[in-house]
């Protein structure tokens, strides 16, 4: 399935956040999001996920969900979103309970999308026992076990340290190599976007206008950490970004 964005606009109020996206979200591929605080990045990802209609333009489905999807649209935020009291497995287990899976139908998902998380080791572990780049594992697991047509994730690896992050982008990778699958990634992390996206939507500052869509044609599992051809994409990233992200913090100062 793919998604496109057709002339998205949005006020609150008198607020305009954002003015005329038009945008494609290519089956299979990761389209990375980034620019400067507060231009609309999360308010965008709303509006794809359905949680929030803009006040202009409209997002347009095209195609249909993979087979077996039992959640088209699946988010993976920050701060994990797991219930303390379920284990690992439980936690998987709840998203299956939701569309009736249960028994060994909900088992065999369950195993197949935590050993594609490295969890089968954990399954029966509560989430306070885990680390924070183990408990995003498992918020991970669970939107794969629903098989989503497009994969939102806002901010997913930003309230963990750098090496973990590091690690969770291997395994995003390797999900990816594994099975394509289709993502909107929001960061404010360049480093993750050079590394992730096979595009990356460059956002001018409020109101968040398209400034660039900088294509990387370079194989995900090619990508390393501290490649050269990355960097010099980060680098004409931050160039595009640099003077509006100085602008957007100093308007939030002065707010
Ligand atoms: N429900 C709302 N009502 C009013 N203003 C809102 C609402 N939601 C978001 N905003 C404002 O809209 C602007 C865009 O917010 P959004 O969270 O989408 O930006 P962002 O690019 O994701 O920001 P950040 O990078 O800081 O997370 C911000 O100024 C925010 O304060």
């Amino acid at each position: 399935m793919q998604i496109k964005l057709d002339s998205i606009s949005h006020s609150y109020g008198d607020f305009e956040v954002m003015r005329d996206i038009t945008l494609e979200i290519p089956n299979g591929k990761i389209v990375c999001i980034v620019g400067p605080s507060g231009c609309g990045k999360s308010t965008l990802l709303r509006f794809i996920g359905g949680l929030e209609q803009p006040s202009q333009g409209q997002v347009l489905q095209v195609g249909e969900p993979p087979e077996g999807c039992l959640n088209p649209l699946t988010y993976i935020f920050q701060d994990f979103a797991l219930l303390p009291w379920r284990t690992v497995d439980g936690n998987v287990s709840l998203v299956l309970e939701d569309h009736g899976i249960k028994g060994k139908a909900a088992k065999a998902i369950i195993d197949d999308v935590l050993a594609r998380t490295n969890l089968t080791d954990f399954a029966k572990a509560l989430p306070k026992q885990l680390s924070g780049g183990m408990k995003q594992r498992v918020a991970i697991a669970r939107a794969m076990a629903v098989n989503p047509a497009v994969l939102l994730m806002d901010e997913p690896l930003s309230a963990l340290d750098s090496q973990t992050r590091e690690l969770l982008m291997d395994d995003l990778v390797g999900l990816w190599e594994r099975t394509p699958f289709t993502a909107v990634y929001v960061t404010h992390n360049l480093h993750e976007a050079v590394r992730l996206g096979h595009s990356i939507v460059v956002l001018s500052r409020r109101p968040g206008q398209i400034r660039d869509i900088v294509e990387i044609d370079k194989p995900l599992s090619d990508r390393q950490f501290g490649d050269a051809d990355l960097d010099l994409h980060q680098k004409h990233l931050w160039n595009l970004m640099r003077e509006e992200a100085r602008a957007a913090d100093a308007e939030l100062i002065n707010a």
